[in-house]
């Protein structure tokens, strides 16, 4: 029996959507207000999701809390109230706070952490109402 299950954790955070090497025109230009020189910030909704064989005995793919402990030591707790342009956390040196980049790289942070029953299957991050990006790992 194959399972799925989300868990969902929320942040927020600033960011600015900004290429050091163009112009001030072209960053405009491509990010429009996203590239406001004095950030802007979002309420993010990240959901989790795994994949796996529930233990015969629990019932658990995997416990629920303690995947959200892992979701806030991991990566809301890092990102909440911070500039995510500024403040050190798990992006890369140039990589830009994009809801495309924030998805894979916390692929990165979560996987290495979960029990052998269980894989992940869908990083999902909601940065408004009407934007989110999902990643599978491939
Ligand atoms: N492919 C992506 N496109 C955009 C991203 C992104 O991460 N990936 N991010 C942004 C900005 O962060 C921007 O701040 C999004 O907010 P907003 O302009 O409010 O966008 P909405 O579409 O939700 O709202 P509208 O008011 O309808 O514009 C932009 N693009």
């Amino acid at each position: 029996m194959l399972v799925y299950l989300s868990r969902k954790e929320s942040f927020n955070a600033a960011h600015q959507l900004w290429v050091p090497s163009w112009s001030d025109e072209k960053n405009f230009e491509i990010f429009g207000k996203c590239a406001n020189k004095n950030f802007h910030g979002h309420n993010y909704e990240l959901w989790v999701t795994l994949k796996g064989k529930p233990d015969p005995v629990t019932g658990f793919l995997m416990d629920a809390k303690v995947l959200a402990k892992l979701m806030r030591e991991k990566v809301t707790d890092i990102l909440d109230h911070s500039n995510m342009n500024m403040d050190p956390n798990f992006l890369p040196e140039g990589v830009l706070p994009t809801t495309e980049n924030l998805v894979y790289y916390i692929w990165q942070e979560l996987a290495p952490f979960l029990p052998d029953n269980c894989q992940l299957h869908c990083v999902k991050l909601q940065e408004t109402p009407k934007i989110y990006c999902e990643y599978f790992g491939e």
